[in-house]
């Protein structure tokens, strides 16, 4: 740490501050970026591993594997789960010599089972790339050709399921295909199949049709918000792996906490009770303590504090507010600024008609036609998926019947500035952050 930059040497006179080869903070940052590093012990999700463990082990016997779907919010180690098991399962079919083969691919890039079952095949012939030209009848035929012809067991990792979006019709459709491949005349008598599948939409199960999930929902396993203590032992051991000076204290063999001259327990815990309000995340508990680093780092101080903690929290939040906002189409922004407009009043939960009123106004400022009120319940309904909103069907007053309310679930103070200052939105919408924030004042 001898070679630290002084932080005053030149940048006064020349606003340059110094490149530096070290940090006395950080010491390797990669480990907070992201989902670069997956976790190699996963101790908080015990239940939900054994529950991935008992789809895969039959595999192991020679027997069919279990169709498994796995739920939870975002940032909840679903991918990092199974995909430990996924590994570990690897190093145990290579030991006992098992013919097991793991596939595993992520809709949200391949959002039709077209794009399934050619990723699938690239995957498994080690294609330059995906098969092309083909009917959907024909990538059938050559998968279910290639696995008979290869013969063993076959595990199909399927995250973010929900983004599987098909107008064929179910016989033709991944969800179904896949899950009951195994007892299909397609797959030959001793070849194994069977589909793991994630995802953070708690709709789209309600949304599949009855065939399609007695064939997928074998069984499920939830996974639930990380608790503070369970956030708080994640970020102790990304914070020993990440940070000078910092390892894991145990007690009984147990991790109890860290002993580290840049960072300590109170810091990490700010980080971790911040995320458990926002949604329990893990991603997001890593984010703040990785930020709050950063910051340390790039002040040139010795050690991280709650202080800056508080300054990641704004710019972890914002990132994310961000992150959620670039998910969505210029209607569903349009529709935010109706509900944030009433947001800024303390007018919600709003309904939908007084949402409609304020979006229309401002679908027609920046010259769109508006939607009309149902169309635009489609949008809140986008908006509730990814967490920008909460929408709830309450019953309906005097006459009955029931009737949808908004609110937001994300800070308002933030989103209004994103809309006010970021380059991606401000030329569209800055106009309309702007009458919104002067509803705050
Ligand atoms: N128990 C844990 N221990 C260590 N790291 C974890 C744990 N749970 C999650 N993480 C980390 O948090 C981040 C988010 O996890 P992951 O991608 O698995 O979440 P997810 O539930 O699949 O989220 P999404 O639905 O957004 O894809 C990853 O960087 C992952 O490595």
């Amino acid at each position: 740490m001898g070679d630290f930059d002084d932080p005053d040497d030149n940048s006064d006179q020349t606003g340059l501050k110094s490149f530096s080869t070290t940090s006395t903070i950080l010491e390797d940052g990669d480990v907070f970026q992201g989902d670069k590093i997956k976790p190699e012990v996963m101790p908080e999700r015990a239940r939900e591993l054994d529950a991935i463990h008992s789809a895969i082990e039959p595999a192991g016997r020679g027997e069919n594997p279990r169709n498994l779907f796995i739920y939870g919010k975002p940032g909840q180690g679903k991918t990092a789960a199974v995909l430990l098991k996924r590994d570990q399962f690897a190093d145990f079919a290579d030991q006992e010599d098992l013919n097991v083969t793991i596939v595993y691919i992520e809709c949200n890039s391949a959002n039709k089972s077209y794009h399934v079952l050619t990723t699938a095949l690239k995957k498994l012939k080690g294609l330059d790339r995906k098969p092309r030209g083909q009917t959907l009848d024909n990538l059938y035929s050559d998968l279910f050709e290639y696995m008979n012809e290869h013969g063993g067991t076959y595990i199909y990792l399927l995250d973010e399921i929900d983004r599987i979006k098909d107008t064929s019709d179910d016989e033709l459709n991944i969800l179904y295909k896949l899950p009951r491949a195994y007892s299909s005349e397609e797959l030959d008598d001793d070849v194994g199949c069977s589909v793991i599948g994630i995802s953070n939409d708690r709709r789209f199960k309600s949304e599949l049709s009855p065939r399609i999930k007695d064939a997928l929902y074998e069984s499920e396993v939830d996974f639930p918000p990380y608790t503070v203590d369970q956030l708080t032992q994640i970020l102790y051991r990304r914070a020993a792996a990440g940070l000078h000076d910092t390892t894991l204290t145990y007690d009984d063999g147990e991790v109890v906490g860290i002993d580290s001259s840049v960072v300590t327990e109170r810091v990490v815990r700010t980080c971790a009770s911040s995320a458990e309000r926002e949604r329990g995340s893990a991603r997001q508990a890593i984010d703040l303590l990785g930020q709050a680093a950063t910051i340390a780092h790039d002040e040139r101080t010795e050690a991280v504090t709650v202080e800056h903690v508080e300054a990641a929290k704004q710019e972890v939040n914002k990132n994310y507010i961000k992150n959620m906002l670039n998910d969505h189409t210029a209607d569903d922004l349009l529709t935010l600024c109706g509900l944030l407009y009433l947001e800024a009043r303390g007018e919600t939960p709003a309904r939908t008609n007084e949402i409609h009123t304020y979006y229309s106004t401002y679908a027609k400022s920046v010259d769109e036609t508006p939607l009309v009120q149902r169309r635009m319940r489609d949008r809140l309904q986008d908006l509730k998926l990814t967490g920008v909103i909460n929408l709830e069907k309450v019953a309906g007053g005097q006459r009955g019947g029931e009737r949808w309310e908004g609110e937001l679930s994300i800070p308002l103070d933030e989103t209004i500035d994103i809309l006010l200052s970021d380059d991606s939105y401000a030329p569209r919408y800055g106009h309309i952050a702007e009458e919104i924030a002067s509803e705050l004042r």
